[in-house]
């Protein structure tokens, strides 16, 4: 039985869920629960505190875990990164009162409050900067103004946060993070990994693209075509009337719009957008 830590609490325990919900997995109805088995699928999920999960993934106790890059890089044990999961999406960042702090050359000699000292530490020592790091769980940005700190490091999603505690980032963003599929580094991946790994991609894909169908005279396929690819190659196949052919193939989601355009310019018709439920690439 595979066995999978997925986070208990945060903001990435719902959409986690979700996903794993998506992929055909068994999840928890109740927040307490903290093992869940799903015999159908034959793995086993464990809730963990998302801070956790790499520890646990790296000491191997569990085979694979969901968490984030910047909790991953700042657990600093042994796993690794198997598959970005595209939420949680967030930069880390140097932030500070706009009067103090304005490049990376100002954080020497002074106090830096984050909840990631590890990730935090290495970055500054790996560039010659002297600082004192403060760490704390949580509220980072009330420390500039509550004095225990000069500066902070922390999570950026829409920054509003930040704005409102009167603080400015600067310098290069540390690392962008989003949710990462994680597994002990060293030895093989264990044989359920593949299917979990394949299932979360069918996700993302379905989450990603759209198919657009669509019918175009015959000497405007090729044209067409090349507006959309697909991702092998597009369906193209024939209509009663043989000067017109109909044409199937996956899109951008985000894109779905500006390619209806370009293929209506090209003399395509009955152009008709599906979403996709699940699939397997
Ligand atoms: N506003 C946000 N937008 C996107 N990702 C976020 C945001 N806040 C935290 N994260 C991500 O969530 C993970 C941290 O999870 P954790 O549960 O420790 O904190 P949290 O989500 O802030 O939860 P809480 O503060 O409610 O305990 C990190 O990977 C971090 O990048
Ligand atoms: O850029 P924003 O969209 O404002 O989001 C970023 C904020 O969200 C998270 O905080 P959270 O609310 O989880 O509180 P915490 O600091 O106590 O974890 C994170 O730690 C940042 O503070
Ligand atoms: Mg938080």
């Amino acid at each position: 039985m595979l066995r999978i830590a997925v986070p208990n609490k945060g903001s990435l325990s719902e959409p986690a869920s979700q996903m794993l919900r998506e992929a055909g997995y068994r999840q928890r109805r109740d927040g307490r629960e903290l093992v869940l088995p799903d015999v159908e699928n034959d793995v086993e999920f464990f809730f963990l505190r998302p801070r956790d999960i790499a520890v646990y993934v790296g000491e191997g106790v569990v085979d694979a875990g969901i968490t984030g890059r910047d909790l991953l890089l700042d657990s600093g044990v042994d796993a690794i990164e198997h598959r970005a999961l595209d939420f949680a999406g967030s930069t880390f960042r140097f932030a500070g009162p706009p009067e103090t702090v304005t490049s990376l050359a100002d954080v020497q000699g002074k106090r830096v409050a984050t909840s990631y000292a590890h990730l935090v530490g290495t970055y500054l020592a790996e560039r010659g900067i002297d600082a004192h790091v403060v760490r704390l769980d949580g509220a980072i940005e009330s420390t500039v103004r509550l004095g225990v700190s000069d500066l902070v490091a922390d999570v950026v999603e829409t920054g509003g946060t930040l704005r409102a505690a009167g603080l400015h980032v600067f310098g290069e963003p540390i690392l962008q993070s989003e949710a990462v599929l994680i597994r002990p580094s060293g030895a093989e991946p264990q044989p359920g990994l593949e299917t979990l790994d394949r299932r979360l991609n069918g996700v993302l894909v379905a989450r990603k693209y759209v198919l657009m169908d669509y019918d175009c005279p015959v000497e405007h396929v090729e044209a067409c075509v090349a507006v959309t690819p697909g991702l092998e190659s597009p369906t193209v196949s024939p209509l009663h009337d043989t000067g017109w052919k109909a044409v199937r193939a996956m899109v951008p989601r985000n894109q779905t719009n500006p390619i209806m355009d370009q293929l209506y310019e090209l003399g395509a018709r009955a152009i008709i957008v599906t979403g996709i439920h699940a699939s397997r690439l």
